[in-house]
Order: C-alpha cells, then sequence, then structure tokens
C-alpha cells in the first residue's frame, strides 16, 4: 500500500467550480503529499466522472500524488486510481474491498469509535472522519464532532485518521493535536482566490 499524503483535496464540481484549475495548483505545491479525491454530485452521469477522474489520474501520476474515486468504485477502477472512499449510503467496506483488491487504497466515513474499529476491520485503510466543524459544502449532516470527536476515533483505530468537514489552516492544528493523521478539504481550495497559496497554508499547518 502506497504511503498516504496527509492533504486530501475532495473535487468540487458544483455548478462555478473549475476542479481541474485547483487540482493543477495544488498539485504544483504539494506534489505527493495531495491526495485528489474525485468527487461529482449525485445527478452527474459515469461518463462525466469517468472523463473527470480520468484527467485528475493522468495530472496525479507525473506529480506523486495519489487519485481516489468517491463512491463510484468501477470508475475507480476503470481510470487506474488508486482507490475510493465510502460512505453509509455506498457499498459497504468489505464488498468494497473486494471490487478493489488488496492492495488499493480505501476510505470508509465515520464519526464514532464503534463505527471506525468496524470499518477498519472490514478493510479500510484510512478514515475520513467528521464533520469535525460546521460547513455548507454538503447538506444534510449530523452534527460537528469537532477535535474531540477526532480524538475519540483516532484513539480507537490504527490507520490514518483524515480529518474532514469545515476544514481551514486555521483549524487544522487543533485537529493534528487530536490526533488526526490529515485534513480533507472541498471548500478551502474550490473557493480560495488563490489555491496554490491556500494549499501551501494547508501544509505548513499540516506540518508538512
Ligand atoms: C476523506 C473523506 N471523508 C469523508 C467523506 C464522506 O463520504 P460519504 O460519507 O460517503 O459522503 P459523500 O462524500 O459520498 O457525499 C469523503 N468523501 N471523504
Ligand atoms: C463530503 C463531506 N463529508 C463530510 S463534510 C463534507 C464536505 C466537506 O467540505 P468542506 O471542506 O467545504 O467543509
Ligand atoms: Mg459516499
Amino acid at each position: 500500500m502506497p504511503s498516504l499524503g496527509r492533504l486530501h483535496l475532495i473535487t468540487d464540481t458544483r455548478p462555478g467550480y473549475d476542479p481541474l484549475t485547483v487540482v493543477r495548483a495544488a498539485l504544483g505545491v504539494a506534489g505527493p503529499e495531495l491526495v485528489v479525491q474525485v468527487r461529482v454530485s449525485d445527478d452527474a452521469t459515469d461518463r462525466e466522472t469517468y472523463d473527470l477522474a480520468r484527467r485528475v489520474r493522468e495530472l496525479c501520476t507525473p506529480a506523486g500524488a495519489t487519485c481516489l474515486v468517491n463512491d463510484r468504485l468501477h470508475v475507480a477502477l476503470a481510470v487506474g486510481a488508486a482507490g475510493g472512499h465510502v460512505g453509509a449510503d455506498d457499498l459497504p467496506v468489505a464488498a468494497a474491498r473486494r471490487v478493489l483488491g488488496p492492495d488499493a487504497v480505501l476510505g470508509a466515513t465515520a464519526r464514532e469509535p464503534v463505527t471506525a474499529t468496524r470499518a477498519v476491520a472490514a478493510g479500510a485503510s484510512y478514515l475520513g472522519v467528521g464533520p469535525c466543524h460546521a460547513t455548507t459544502t454538503k447538506d444534510g449532516l449530523p452534527p460537528p464532532i469537532g477535535p474531540a470527536g477526532v480524538r475519540a476515533v483516532a484513539g480507537a483505530v490504527p490507520v490514518p485518521v483524515v480529518a474532514i468537514g469545515g476544514v481551514t489552516a486555521a483549524t487544522v492544528p487543533a485537529l493534528r493535536a487530536a490526533g488526526a493523521y490529515g485534513v480533507a478539504v472541498v471548500g478551502a481550495l474550490s473557493t480560495a482566490t488563490d489555491p496554490a497559496r491556500a494549499t501551501a497554508e494547508l501544509l505548513r499547518a499540516l506540518g508538512c
């Protein structure tokens, strides 16, 4: 299994956003420390998802960065991504592991130690934990768990914990102190006026 980058950029495909420009900017600064997770809206077609994921994978490979695909594991396989990420509405972790194979990177969403432990036992190689802070990027999320919630999960599992939800460079130090290995962001990069500079600030906050 390749070593996991600490900064996870999740693509923002909402109207008016330009995910590939943000990916290019972040890759130029973060290189191998970057994981790009291709995440599309539920109404995106598989073809649209494939086209974006293929382009992201082609940008990641020469930069030494990791490309993952959210939810749609057949797309991950089709573009030669390093793996994928699943949550409660997606394939169960054990099924996802069977689809991706033993060597793939497989992330699973968890917000409590019990579900985190189950996900790792089923084959997750890292956990996305949150939401840590309030966010407007995704609707219908449960209340934020804060650094204390991250600490509870990180103390219960032997795999990297990636904190997600409302993460900014300002909130990274407390999440790292709580045991987060890394962070996943959408808005902190997709809404930045200078995504390269925002990437550098996140990396500095992560201690990279
Ligand atoms: C790193 C990371 N953590 C959590 C999630 C959320 O996944 P999920 O709960 O399946 O929700 P969607 O992203 O599919 O809406 C994630 N994508 N990445
Ligand atoms: C997909 C997802 N799952 C939990 S929070 C979140 C969105 C995170 O976006 P942002 O970094 O803009 O808060
Ligand atoms: Mg999902």
